[in-house]
């Protein structure tokens, strides 16, 4: 059966037989996502489903991959997270699973988000899941606010317009649009025929980019 990277880059960082969490892939997973090589829903449904393995060490590891991916995937992930249908099952893994250490780590990682997505009305389902909880008795550790800082630097949305961002060319039949993937704007194909890596956003394969996105890149970086 056909396997894709990212499934089989999971299999790998949840396997039984590691004796402890394999970070190098599990960041790679991260940049699957962020390079948009895998669908963050398809992705997020696949840890889902090593979360509700028997197996504990299965289990525990697919919730540090989970834990991974909303921290450094941004709104790419969040998206699928902050979702109402996304915390009730997060909700029933919490009753039902038998791992306490994984019970226990969901818990921890519910609070965390909450208050890392306290200030994002669309993710409320979050916070609204501690306080369900919390009605229904359960206690959550201690908040550690540092746990709560995620790199969310990822590559914007795709702005839309009926004209080029750069020389105002109106689209049509002929003039097709196109998007650079640095700064999300539309463009004609003359003026985002350039490609290049955007490393700050994980994505290592040349993407298009616009001439002034294209131009900033090869500027070396002032850190
Ligand atoms: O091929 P089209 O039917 O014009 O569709 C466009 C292409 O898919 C562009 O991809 P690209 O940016 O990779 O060129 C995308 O940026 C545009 O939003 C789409 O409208």
């Amino acid at each position: 059966m056909f396997k894709s990277n990212f499934e089989k880059l999971l299999d790998k960082v949840t396997s039984n037989l590691l004796l402890e969490a394999d970070w190098p892939t599990t960041l790679e997973i991260c940049d699957t996502i962020r390079q948009k090589d895998v669908q963050p829903k398809f992705a997020l449904n696949a840890i889902k489903k090593k979360l509700i393995s028997p197996n504990p060490h299965t289990a525990m590891y697919s919730l540090l991959v989970l834990e991974c991916c909303v921290k450094n995937c941004g709104q790419l992930v969040h998206d699928e997270v902050g979702t109402k249908p996304f915390m009730e099952q997060i909700r029933e893994t919490i009753k039902t699973t038998p791992h306490e250490n994984v019970k226990n780590k969901l818990l921890e990682l519910l609070q965390t988000w909450a208050f890392a997505f306290r200030a994002i009305p669309k993710y409320c389902a979050v916070q609204d899941t501690v306080n369900i909880m919390k009605a229904e008795g359960y206690t959550f550790p201690a908040l550690k606010e540092s746990d709560a800082m995620f790199s969310s630097d990822v590559a914007p949305g795709w702005e839309d317009s009926d004209c080029c961002h750069r020389c105002r060319v109106k689209f049509g039949m002929v003039q097709r649009k196109h998007h650079c993937r640095a700064c999300g704007q539309v463009f004609c194909a003359q003026c985002s025929s350039r490609s290049c890596t955007l490393p700050k956003f994980g994505i290592e394969k040349p993407v298009r980019v616009c001439e002034a996105c294209f131009e900033k890149s090869q500027k070396p970086q002032v850190n």
